[in-house]
């Protein structure tokens, strides 16, 4: 699925937070939304996956605008395409593991939660409540969804920030994964292996800064 941003701002309030952005996000590939802390990766990122409106410009998948669309237009995009690792990975706490994958009860041997776990390495955890998982592990738990939902567009929020080296080549490899099975990955991060890793790199325009 193409994701392309066309010419993007959003304002909150009487604040510019993304400035003109325009990505093309192919699928097979990662791309990287780049720039410095307060550059606007993030809410550009949100507004790729329809999580934040724009206020000019609009978001095309596929071709077909989707930025905009009825509330019931955006749930299908999420329900059918899109997958989200985003900063605080969206873990439900109080329910397992397998749950967590799934969003559902699963029998406890099902091969698809097990298949997905088992591809972030988190295999055998089934049964523990996700609350108990580190955040690392968390943040692979999210993968582990992604995985077992299948999207064809995965947003993600800085992978691997406070993750150490094993574990960010760990979930830089499990991004390439995602996009060399065809799906578009994009990736807001200031890491530098992580930007390194991805085949198409995007830049934050910077504020415009009015001098008085
Ligand atoms: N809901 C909001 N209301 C008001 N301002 C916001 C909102 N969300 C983000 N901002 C502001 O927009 C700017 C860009 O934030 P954003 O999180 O997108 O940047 P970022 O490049 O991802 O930063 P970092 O690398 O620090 O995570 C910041 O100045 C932030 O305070």
């Amino acid at each position: 699925m193409i994701i392309e941003a066309h010419d993007v701002g959003v304002t909150i309030g009487r604040r510019r937070i993304v400035h003109g952005e325009s990505v093309r996000c192919e699928p097979g590939e990662m791309t990287a939304l780049t720039g410095p802390s307060g550059s606007g990766k993030t809410s550009l990122l949100h507004v790729l996956g329809l999580l934040l409106p724009v206020t000019s410009g609009a978001v095309t998948a596929d071709g077909t605008v989707v930025s905009g669309g009825s509330p019931r237009a955006r749930r299908a995009f999420w329900r059918d395409h899109a997958a989200f690792v985003l900063q605080d990975y969206g873990i439900i706490d109080d329910e397992s593991v397998a749950f967590n994958v799934a969003l559902r009860r699963t029998r406890r041997a099902d091969p698809r939660v097990r298949a997905a776990l088992e591809h972030v390495g988190l295999q055998g955890r089934e049964a523990e409540p996700a609350g108990h998982l580190s955040g690392g592990e968390k943040q692979r738990l999210a993968l582990a969804r992604a995985v077992h939902r299948d999207a064809r567009a995965l947003f993600v929020d800085e992978p691997t920030a406070s993750l150490d080296a094993a574990n960010r080549a760990l979930v830089i490899g499990l991004l390439d994964d995602f996009a060399r099975r065809g799906a578009t990955v994009v990736v807001a991060t200031h890491d530098e292996d992580m930007t390194a890793a991805c085949a198409h790199r995007h830049p934050m325009n910077a504020p415009t800064i009015t001098i008085h």
